[in-house]
């Protein structure tokens, strides 16, 4: 289901306590609303054929459309529609087109890939020209060029871009190719589940299964291997599944934050063959280079409504500078304090300052506080900072914001109390229980203990 439809209850009660609705505003105009469809980004809303499409529109556009992008993460557009509005028979055709786009994209999907990350959408600059025309170049003739391909560079600044380029390069042309794109925690987690379940099966099915799904493909791309770190069933398995694609003239790609000689817990032989290919580095971009991206952010994200003053755009650019993702981060911030004050400020230098307060000081010395810590493990595990604070109870929420708690505990000296009221009001206990299971679990579940791990290596890289 869609993410607007899913969640539609509470970006409704979000607009409902957001803008002090009465009991009778929101029973009469709001709560009969209905989601008709969602058509990539536009969601189509029935109106009830008691109330006025005019007086909704004018009063409640703008402040829906704020909730859908809060609590979702995603900017729609809205469309009201009447009951009886000609443009239905119109959405009902434009809803099985975009069905069966979606059917085509599938391939994409199933490898694991984001559809914004394409060659299309990544700004070259001298920082990162030569990584990318080796990935192109892979992309191109996979597995006959350079083989692995290595690339490094310190956090956010396109690694995972690239690569999902690549991934997409290749199914667009060869959509037959099997192409698999994951994270090494993902490798090291699913081979923990599969020797766990092996031994407990008695047979060797979870572990032939753990091999196919690798070791069958044409290209196999595994960002930041440098989580594999240490752990010798991990770099054991890999170096065989390495083995296997290479010798069968598969393509293999790689992602660090480090060259293969500077990580220091790799084995030699693994190492080894990371040199076999051709390693590219990619650095901090360059100011020219860092407005190209901005520019590039507000057509795809299609921000020109906004206006955004060009010296704006260059104070950005001036003031942050080695990491692209809070790049991003920085007009995103902008944009929402802009909407958050209902437009009524101008979209100016001090809003600009504003946006960047916590990205400027957070960077100039990376202080592990509760705020760092809560934003590294909504990105990690994509839930978003309102659910983590929210009171749901499902795992998928529940256990993030149990690690955020057990890792906010033990890294910073905030008291369980203030971890409560920080995490949206939970009380002393919830904290302290949350604290307490994934202390107890970190020693008995591998999993668990290894992706804990790798969120304490993002909050302090060190
Ligand atoms: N050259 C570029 N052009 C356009 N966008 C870019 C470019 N480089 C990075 N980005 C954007 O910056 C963000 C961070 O990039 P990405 O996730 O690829 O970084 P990374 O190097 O893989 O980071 P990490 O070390 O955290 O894994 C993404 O949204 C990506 O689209």
């Amino acid at each position: 289901m869609n993410i607007v439809k899913e969640k539609w209850q509470e970006i409704i009660e979000h607009l409902r306590i957001e803008h002090g609705l009465s009991n009778v505003s929101f029973s009469t105009w709001i709560q009969p609303l209905k989601v008709y469809d969602v058509i990539e980004t536009t969601v189509f809303i029935l109106v009830n054929m008691n109330a006025s499409v005019e007086y909704i529109e004018k009063k409640y556009l703008l402040p829906l459309k704020v909730c859908i992008a809060e609590i979702t993460g995603t900017e729609y557009e809205v469309i009201f529609l009447s009951e009886d509005d000609e443009r239905i028979d119109e959405i009902q055709n434009m809803a099985i087109e975009a069905n069966q786009k979606k059917k085509s994209k599938s391939a994409a999907e199933k490898a694991g890939l984001n559809p914004k990350y394409t060659f299309d959408t990544f700004v070259v600059g001298g920082n990162n020209n030569f990584a990318h025309a080796a990935s192109l170049a892979v992309a191109e003739s996979p597995g006959e060029v350079y083989n692995p391909l290595f690339l490094y560079g310190g956090v956010g600044l396109g690694k995972t871009h690239l690569m999902h380029s690549i991934a997409h390069f290749i199914l667009e042309n060869s959509p037959k190719k099997k192409v698999l794109y994951v994270t090494s925690e993902t490798f090291t987690n699913e081979l923990i589940d599969a020797l766990k379940n092996g031994k407990t099966a008695g047979n060797e099915s979870a572990m032939s299964k753990f091999r196919d799904k690798y070791r069958n493909n044409d290209v196999l791309l595994i960002d930041d291997i440098q989580f594999i770190i240490g752990k010798e069933s991990t770099q054991e398995e890999f170096f065989h599944t390495f083995n296997h694609l290479h010798t069968s003239g598969k393509q293999i790609i790689i992602s660090s934050d480090k060259p293969p000689k500077d990580i220091e817990t790799l084995e030699a032989r693994l190492r080894t063959r990371f040199e076999w290919g051709l390693i590219a580095d990619i650095s901090a971009p360059n100011y020219e280079t860092r407005m190209a991206i901005l520019q590039k952010k507000i057509e795809l994200d299609k921000l020109e409504k906004y206006n955004i003053p060009q010296d704006v755009i260059e104070y950005i650019a001036t003031n942050v500078k080695t990491n692209i993702r809070e790049l991003e981060g920085s007009l995103n911030k902008l944009i929402a304090l802009y909407k958050l004050n209902n437009n009524a400020t101008e979209i100016d230098i001090t809003l600009a300052s504003e946006a960047l307060k916590d990205i400027i000081s957070s960077k100039n010395n990376r202080e592990v506080t509760p705020e760092l810590i809560l934003d590294i493990v909504s990105e990690h595990f994509g839930v978003s900072i309102v659910d983590l604070k929210s009171n749901k109870r499902n795992a998928d929420i529940s256990t993030p914001r149990q690690i955020a708690m057990y890792l906010i505990r033990s890294m910073t000296d905030t008291p369980l109390k203030s971890i409560g009221i920080f995490l949206g009001g939970k009380d002393h206990s919830t904290v302290k229980h949350g604290v307490d299971k994934i202390t107890k679990e970190v020693t008995t579940d591998e999993t668990l203990s290894n992706t804990v791990s790798i969120i304490k290596k993002k909050i302090n890289p060190a």
